[in-house]
């Protein structure tokens, strides 16, 4: 079986390094023209599939926006699940879950086994009750060949008071970093345990050179950050896939703009490594 790494690191050859996020804000159903229903949830997540399936690496469905439809958007999330990775894409769940070890055992269930139809290729965690707390996710994720993203450093400007406190003589962030380095030891081309790191930061203040996995970088676009902060972060050679939402998806409802904006923002990707 080929594990998360080596398939994203496929992807990557052949698709160029981007993950376009689906994020049905209604502010986007309003302006795509759709019923902020769970009718014009599923136009906008379908046109979407339609629209970047079969041209991008990864895509990342933002499950907050499927729930908040009910039991009718989480059945949308499921078909978006299974008709993109069926136009070749692969997909990240973002769900960002984090528990104790006994219910986490639940979600890895839900978003990494086999058979569920919650599972896609990946699933966002957050490391926020103790690294060691994800163990059944990084297990099932192990034995299943998917992946995970766990959160190091996010995005947001509020992540820093608990992601760069100091304990033990490190950041926060550097524990989780090198929790996910030591899982990923040896993995070639690389490891399956990714980290959440934002492009909206001033600096990393963290050591990246040991993780030998990939680094999912999110705020480019509506966030504020550009193709030449991921460079500026994280330089040439590291595994790095960017991640852009509402910038891409502004440009719908027609899916053909919507592609043509993600390509351009590939390509641009591409153009500034
Ligand atoms: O895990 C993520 O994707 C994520 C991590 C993070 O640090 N910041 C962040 O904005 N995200 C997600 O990225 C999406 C927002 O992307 P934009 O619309 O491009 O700003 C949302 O689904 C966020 O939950």
């Amino acid at each position: 079986m080929t594990g998360f790494g080596a398939r994203l690191a496929a992807a990557v050859d052949a698709r160029g390094a981007l993950c376009v996020g689906i994020d049905p804000h209604p502010g986007l159903l309003d302006a795509w023209g759709l019923p902020r229903d769970a009718e014009g949830l599923e136009r906008f997540a379908l046109t979407c599939v339609e629209a970047l399936a079969g041209e991008i690496a990864v895509l990342k469905p933002q499950s907050a926006f499927f729930e908040a439809h009910g039991s009718r958007g989480v059945a949308v999330l499921e078909r978006v699940i299974a008709e993109a990775g069926a136009a070749g894409a692969l997909v990240l769940v973002d769900a960002k879950r984090g528990d104790i070890g006994s219910t986490m055992a639940a979600y890895a269930q839900a978003y990494l086994a086999d058979g569920s139809p919650l599972a896609g290729d990946a699933v966002t965690l957050s490391p926020y009750l103790g690294f060691g707390s994800l163990e059944p996710a990084l297990a099932t994720a192990e034995a299943t060949g998917r992946g995970v993203f766990v959160l190091a450093l996010t995005s947001n400007p509020e992540g820093a008071q608990v992601q760069r406190a100091r304990a033990d003589g490190r950041s926060v962030a550097q524990a989780v970093v090198d929790a996910a380095a030591a899982r990923n030891a040896g993995a070639v081309p690389m490891g399956s345990i990714g980290l959440v790191v934002g492009a909206t930061l001033a600096e990393t203040g963290v050591d990246l050179s040991a993780l030998n996995g990939p680094i999912l970088a999110p705020g480019v676009g509506a966030q504020g950050a550009g193709p030449a902060d991921l460079a500026r972060l994280f330089g040439a050679g590291r595994h790095v896939l960017p991640t852009s939402s509402r910038d891409v998806l502004r440009h719908g409802p027609d899916a053909g703009a919507v592609r043509a904006a993600a390509l351009r923002l590939r390509d641009e990707v591409a153009a500034t490594a």
